[in-house]
């Protein structure tokens, strides 16, 4: 069947441009392979393949691994023609046999040969794209790249911008219909105008430029989105002296393709400077900001946009996947683009026309806005959000990571359901004051995305019914930066962790059925592919990206060190590699025995290491995620020398940017205070271990579980809904369960924050059931267990 489709699939596509037939992503991608980003034009990371399946994934071993040097591993690969190709660090590209995991060449973009600014503010590429004997790359500095699949040679290379204002290239460029589809990002920077470009992939001639933000130069491809964005910037986008004042829009991730339609979708990113009161004096949409834009594929035009945050100011964004499907809405198949955006609601449009198809739920705890207002499709925004000439800071859900952000959602059209890889995350925001805090320069913002919010500092795997608007189960990750997904034929979901575990659940009821140690954290998306009628699951280790560097309140107390090993995994089902064993040394700070504390030398210290973005890639407060090194243990911060020799360039080759602006006073400072960090790091590891020890810990009491409880439990045949009524009396629990299939009277006891209840039930045949179950922020959690029926996760609400 699958080798039928292969053969199809070519002589399809060359018959006509335009085939009455709707083309189908078995028609625009070979089963087998993994040749883009997404999997295919409707980026769904969702593969046909069904040998691994829920029955056997128990059996998963690992197949063939290669060791990676450390630096940015937070990528996803790609797999054709029987090859492995991933990037990783600043655009070092591999390809490797599918089969054996022998590496059959590698290509380095050169990115830190030349780094200047534009690796400041870079994690480092995120993925590559191939079509037809090439792989094709963007380095983190703008040159798009044309690889010979088979020998890793340059077929072609051209320079993406225009001029020098500060930018980067992290996104996975796509190949859709003959055009390499490039995007780029540094909004958070620069007010440069966004844009995408498309190049022909034979020769890497520019097809079209398409520009997200208004601006003099009109390409033709602009005509019309000029006319459109120009009306919703009213006060233009210059300053007196010409200078640009307000722009961004940066398309630094997300794009899908559907051929029928001949429709490209850009995922449009925030603007600069946040603040719309300095971008944008006279207000407004400011168009095409955090919106989804429509264009034809082959000319760049206009066709439609659809926003999720009119007139942005807190680096909201569109640039999450943006995924196609078919659904049934209200009754009428719909072909549907849907997207989590990061500010927490999930949306449902219509993809030939941009209508809001349904009341677009939230994924996450949402205070900028009440609920989408279906007539207008504009969110009804809460008050304080807009901070624009109000004292003090507010706080706003999701912060500016975002519900969600670049880590792909996945989709599968057997279950109907998509798997969004959640953050649940606050941050305070303010109108721009002086002081500490203040990463965003000339934002006219105060951000502080780095909080101990209660509640806050969560992440979650969460099955989202698309059509529903309704979360149908979750479950709930270490750490505060969720893995991205892959969902499967087999009825599975592949997910990476922050604590090193690679996890495969069953797709209908979030059940770990599998899990692998991988030693260091996964976040980049997992793949999977078939070679000579075997099926194999690919995934690359490492940390990398915002997680690595800012999330280190709910990530500091898992192992996420630079130093740890990273690598390609790949697991079949009779894999036979192990790897190599792998001990742990505790890292401790370097003897500092003339150390002074002098607060107000490392709060000088503090601003330049804020100022300089040093914590984009060493960490908020200096607590490295595994991005880079975490300076507090480094002894090069008791070495005035050696330090300044690093900050100047000497480790340019391992990818540590240059910094020569930064004076030597500030150096001084700034190197005071990682040595102030450094001593304070062991107390506080400890008390990160502390804090987590005590979360898993439940401190529920006994008069938590007593009443009523609407509960969900997540059996293999799908959610069973049941009400749990339960009385407390001392440590002794009495209750009832009432469902369809009957009533079953429950009799336990609490002990240390949980009660454990049971019954007798009759129906199909007698078998015990029972409760275990904990209280948690008002829901109860915990498991069912049916006799010789298995055990389940069960929620439940007031
Ligand atoms: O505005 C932009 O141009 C831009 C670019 C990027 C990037 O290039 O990775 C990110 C963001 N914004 C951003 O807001 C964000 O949260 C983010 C997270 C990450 C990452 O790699 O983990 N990149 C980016
Ligand atoms: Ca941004």
């Amino acid at each position: 069947m699958a080798a039928a489709l292969a053969t199809i699939a070519p002589l399809a596509l060359t018959a006509c441009n335009r085939p009455a037939q709707p083309i189908t992503d078995l028609m625009t991608a070979d089963p087998d392979e993994w040749p883009s980003w997404g999997r295919t034009g409707s980026e769904t990371h969702y593969s046909p393949l069904d040998e691994i399946d829920t029955d056997n994934v128990a059996d998963l071993k690992l197949a063939w691994h290669y060791d990676l040097e450390p630096g940015y591993t937070a990528s996803t690969p790609l797999m054709a023609e029987g090859k492995v190709f991933i990037t990783t660090g600043h655009s070092h590209i591999r390809a490797f046999d599918a089969e054996t995991g022998k590496l059959l060449w590698e290509y380095d973009g050169g990115t830190r040969e030349r780094a200047k600014s534009a690796l400041q503010m870079s994690w480092g590429s995120k993925g590559i794209a191939y079509n037809k004997g090439h792989v094709f790359l963007v380095t983190t500095d703008g040159y798009v790249v044309s690889l010979d699949a088979e020998t890793g040679k340059e077929a072609w290379k051209v320079y993406d911008y225009p001029d020098d204002s500060p930018r980067n290239s992290n996104g996975a460029p796509r190949v859709f219909d003959g055009k390499v589809i490039v995007g780029f990002g540094g909004a958070d920077i620069s007010p440069a105008r966004g844009f995408v470009t498309a190049y022909d992939e034979n020769t890497g001639k520019k097809v079209w430029r398409f520009y997200t933000t208004p601006g003099d130069a009109v390409t033709p491809a602009n005509k019309k989105a000029e006319e459109v964005m120009r009306k919703t910037w009213p006060s233009g986008w210059k300053n007196e002296d010409g200078t640009r004042r307000g722009g961004g829009g940066t398309a630094w991730n997300a794009f899908s393709y559907d051929p029928d339609l001949n429709m490209l979708y850009i995922g449009v990113g925030n603007g600069f400077p946040y603040n719309r009161d300095k971008r944008s004096p006279g207000g407004g949409d400011n168009l095409f900001l955090a919106s989804v834009v429509a264009v034809d594929a082959d000319t760049g035009q206009y066709k439609w946009h659809y926003q999720v945050c009119p007139g942005e100011q807190w680096d909201c964004t569109a640039t999450t996947d943006m995924t196609l499907a078919t659904l049934k809405i209200d009754g009428k198949e719909r072909k549907v683009l849907m997207q989590a955006p990061k500010n927490g609601f999930f949306y449902v449009l219509d993809r030939k026309t941009g209508e809001l198809l349904n009341q677009p739920g939230k994924i996450a705890k949402v205070t900028w806005a009440d609920h989408i207002d279906m007539k207008t499709g504009r969110p009804v925004e809460n008050p304080g959000i807009r901070y624009n000439g109000k004292p003090g800071m507010f706080e706003m859900w999701p912060g500016p990571t975002g519900a969600h952000s670049w880590m792909p959602q996945a989709y599968s059209p057997n279950t109907g359901l998509v798997y969004i890889p959640v953050l649940e995350n606050g941050a305070l925001i303010g109108e721009g004051q002086e002081g500490g805090g203040e990463i965003t320069r000339g934002m006219g913002v105060t951000l502080i995305p780095e909080v101990d919010l209660p509640g806050g500092h969560r992440s979650f795997l969460k099955a989202w019914d698309p059509v529903k608007q309704a979360e149908v189960w979750k479950v709930e990750l270490p750490g505060s930066w969720p893995g991205g997904v892959m969902t499967s034929a087999g009825g599975l979901v592949f997910e990476g962790q922050i604590d090193g575990k690679f996890v495969a659940r069953d797709a209908k009821n979030g059940k770990e059925l599998w899990s692998f140690k991988t030693v260091s954290p996964v976040v980049g998306a997992p793949i999977t592919y078939r070679m000579n009628g075997k099926q194999y699951v690919t995934v690359i280790t490492g940390a990398g990206g915002q997680g690595a560097g800012m999330q280190t309140i709910a990530d500091a107390p898992y192992r996420t060190d630079y130093r740890l090993p990273r690598r390609v995994l790949t697991f079949t089902l009779d894999g036979k590699d192990t790897l190599p064993p792998f001990t742990y040394t505790e890292p401790t700070p370097p003897d500092d025995p003339t150390y002074k504390p002098d607060p107000k030398r490392s709060q000088a210290g503090f601003m330049v290491y804020a100022g300089n973005a040093c914590l984009v890639c060493h960490g908020w407060n200096a607590v490295g995620g595994g991005a880079a090194p975490d300076l507090r243990y480094s002894p090069v911060i008791t070495d005035a020398d050696a330090f300044k020799a690093i900050v100047h360039g000497a480790l340019k080759p391992n990818g540590m940017p240059p910094f020569p602006q930064i004076s030597d006073k500030d150096l001084e400072d700034l190197r005071f205070y990682l040595r102030t960090r450094a001593q304070q790091a062991p107390a506080e590891k400890k008390a990160a271990m502390d804090k987590l020890k005590a979360a898993k810990a439940s401190n529920a009491k006994p008069q938590d579980f007593a009443g009523k409880w609407n509960i969900v439990i997540q059996s293999p045949v799908g959610p069973q809904k049941a009400v749990l009524d339960l009385k407390v009396d001392g440590n002794v629990v009495t209750g009832t369960a009432k469902a369809d299939q009957g009533d079953v009277d429950l009799t336990g006891a609490f002990k240390d924050g949980r009660i454990k209840i049971e019954g007798k039930a009759s129906m199909p045949m007698p078998i015990t059931i029972a409760y275990d179950l904990t209280v948690k922020d008002g829901e109860l959690q915990g498991e069912n267990s049916n006799g010789p029926f298995g055990t389940f996760p069960v929620t439940g609400t007031r």
